[in-house]
């Protein structure tokens, strides 16, 4: 691709960038952007990679690294920087999350951990924090039953190396040893973390490589980053020749309970000298719904940041309502009839309407899903799905069905080849097209001998494994880093394999399991933490109640701030619904909205929201 002079350079895809956005974009000065929902913080960080790498900036052979919260986000971020400037120059892009981060540290430079923290060759990784209670209460149960479970799991993702001077580091210290030496080693994201930052402490040469690798290091959703991560960032790139770009908000910040620091914003700006910048664009939601964030940011957050609503819309565009309804039921039925009625007479696509709880899907949306789908609307719990739909592997085999069953589909087919190209990076312009022609023959050969009926789920399994094959798991590995691990690969494989087996089993079709797969025409439900950073032309919040919110009274901060993120995932319109008996483990519940009032009370002060029983 032609390299573009700076002074030349325009956002993609015929986008504006305000002012301060476009300075951010253009220079390497590390930034601290801050600024509210919607302003485009995501997208000037892709559009900001954009300019590095078509300038040149950041200088070939060097990278850019992108750490996000999500890995959907981080796939997101990723895509759009290859859409973009393609797929050489987005080749030096590198767009994980910091728990990929850390275990791809980990994975490549295992051996250089230093005595005491050796792991074995393989690992499982642990993900609940009751398995690592457990391993406590096994060793010693009275130092468990008399320890608050959060100080024992603080002190056991403590920094590395060690001490062992309390009894409780000693007790720490040989968890830590029973669950690094056991085989496969047994390991948290948490200690993968620390046994990352630790090689970076303790291996100069490492650290020397990987601040070379990467020049310009990118952080978003930065007001949720946790003081693990952060101290992972800090081993890793501090006092280093890196640029850093970190973009947040923290009327967002939403992961206190997991970590996340109060402080962050200040201790980057101390730590990096990056200078604070605001944007103040709400590029996503209809005016209405800035003038109720705006109202929201100042009554009910505190804060001063408002946002003005970009001009592709009316003024008088945006909604939001609270339903009120005597009981779960007549809720799920009377949102049925008015989710149908925006679908048939709205035109709007079921994918962009967004089901949101706090917590406790099942509870608060099993009965809806449901009923959803057995009268014809189909929605599921998007939670489960998130991450099989965003591995490369998997939307990769996706693409290659799909293609096997519609030959018309150009986008299966370009990203499929897009994959192949990719992990076959040393192939010249002639071998390429004899691997594009070697693909179609594959392709071919597959419709021919797998035709569309009579499938059984030897069939599939077959089907998917010569997918693979085809690509090459060695080459797969390769190409991936977070694949170097068999284990996550094979188990990526799997998981989709038993996925698509599910849903061919329901539809009996393959072209409909595949649709139903990727949730095509589907409604997502999910909680709230699922959707930071997405957005939804509707989103209609669940239990806008005193039980949903039990945490209220403890944590007023991060639930309001929770609240928000729902509010300010919406471009149109946000329904919140209340129902006077709602279920509960203990049976059904009367529901009040007396511990959140103020809540309430502040979206009725904005003038904007329409309170409505429906029953
Ligand atoms: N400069 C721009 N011009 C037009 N549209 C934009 C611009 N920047 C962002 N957008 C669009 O606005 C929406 C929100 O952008 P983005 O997700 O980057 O915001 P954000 O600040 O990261 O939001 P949040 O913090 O709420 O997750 C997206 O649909 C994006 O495509």
């Amino acid at each position: 691709m032609k390299r573009v002079k700076p002074e030349d350079w325009q956002p993609a895809d015929d986008m504006t960038l305000e002012r301060t956005a476009m300075n951010i974009a253009r220079r390497s000065n590390n930034k601290l952007v801050v600024a509210g929902p919607g302003a485009g913080k995501t997208e000037l960080l892709a559009q900001k990679a954009c300019f590095l790498l078509q300038t040149n900036t950041c200088r070939f052979p060097y990278k850019i690294l992108a750490i996000s919260f999500k890995r959907d986000a981080a796939h997101n971020l990723k895509e759009r920087v290859r859409d973009r400037c393609g797929d050489d120059l987005s080749k030096r892009f590198e767009s994980l999350t910091f728990d990929s981060f850390a275990k791809q540290i980990l994975d490549r430079f295992k051996q250089a951990l230093p005595e005491g923290y050796k792991i074995s060759d393989d690992y499982d990784v642990e993900l609940s924090d009751r398995k690592i209670l457990d391993n406590y209460r096994f060793e010693d149960e009275n130092y468990l039953n008399s320890t608050d479970p959060e100080v024992v799991l603080k002190l056991h993702a403590a920094t590395l190396p060690h001490s062992a001077r309390t009894k409780a580091e000693r007790i720490r210290n040989k968890i830590w040893k029973e669950m690094l030496s056991s085989s496969p080693s047994q390991l948290s994201f948490k200690m993968i973390m620390r046994l990352a930052e630790l090689i970076i402490k303790t291996n100069p040469k490492i650290k020397k490589y990987l601040q070379q690798t990467y020049h310009y290091v990118f952080l978003d959703e930065f007001q949720d980053t946790t003081d693990i991560q952060y101290d992972l960032f800090k081993t890793c790139f501090l006092g280093s020749g890196s640029h850093f770009t970190a973009v947040g908000d923290d009327k967002q910040r939403i992961m206190i309970w997991a970590g996340a620091q109060n402080t962050v914003f200040e201790d980057f700006m101390d730590d990096t000298g990056a200078a604070r910048v605001a944007l103040s664009t709400n590029f996503r939601c209809a005016p209405r719904l800035v003038t109720l964030l705006n109202h929201l940011t100042e009554h009910l957050l505190e804060k001063t940041d408002f946002a003005t609503p970009s001009d592709k819309w009316q003024p008088d565009q945006g909604e939001c309502s609270i339903w009120l309804f005597e009981n779960a039921e007549k809720e799920t039925q009377i949102l049925f009839r008015e989710v149908k009625e925006w679908i048939t007479t709205e035109g709007i696509n079921a994918r962009d309407i967004c089901i949101l709880v706090k917590q406790q899907l099942t509870m608060y949306a099993g009965n809806l899903i449901e009923y959803f789908n057995r009268n014809g609307i189909k929605a599921r719990d998007e939670n489960k799905y998130q991450d099989m739909l965003t591995q490369e592997v998997s939307v990769f085999i996706i693409n290659v069905l799909y293609l096997i069953y519609d030959p018309q589909n150009t986008n299966a087919k370009k990203d499929a080849f897009d994959f192949l190209s990719n992990i076959h990076t040393e192939l010249e312009d002639q071998q390429l097209l004899k691997l594009e022609f070697a693909f179609t023959k594959f392709v071919k050969t597959l419709r021919k001998d797998y035709p569309n009926q009579f499938f059984g789920g030897d069939e599939i399994e077959t089907m998917i494994a010569a997918i693979v094959d085809f690509a090459g798991k060695d080459r797969i590995r390769a190409h991936f880093t977070h694949y170097k691990n068999i284990g996550v690969l094979n188990k990526a494989i799997d998981d989709l394999e038993k996925e698509l087996l599910h849903c061919y089993d329901v539809t009996n079709d393959i072209v409909d399991a595949l649709d139903m797969l990727i949730g095509k025409d589907t409604i997502p439900v999910m909680t709230i933490h699922k959707s930071k950073g997405l957005e939804y032309h509707t989103v209609v919040f669940i239990g806008l109640e005193d039980g949903a919110f039990w945490s209220y009274e403890k944590q007023p901060d991060e639930d309001k701030c929770t609240f928000f993120v729902a509010l300010s995932r919406a471009k149109e319109r946000v329904v919140f619904t209340f129902s006077e008996v709602r279920p509960s483990k203990f049976g059904p519940r009367e529901q009040s909205m007396h511990t959140i009032r103020q809540i309430v009370e502040e979206l009725e002060k904005s003038g904007v929201v329409e309170i409505v029983e429906k029953n």
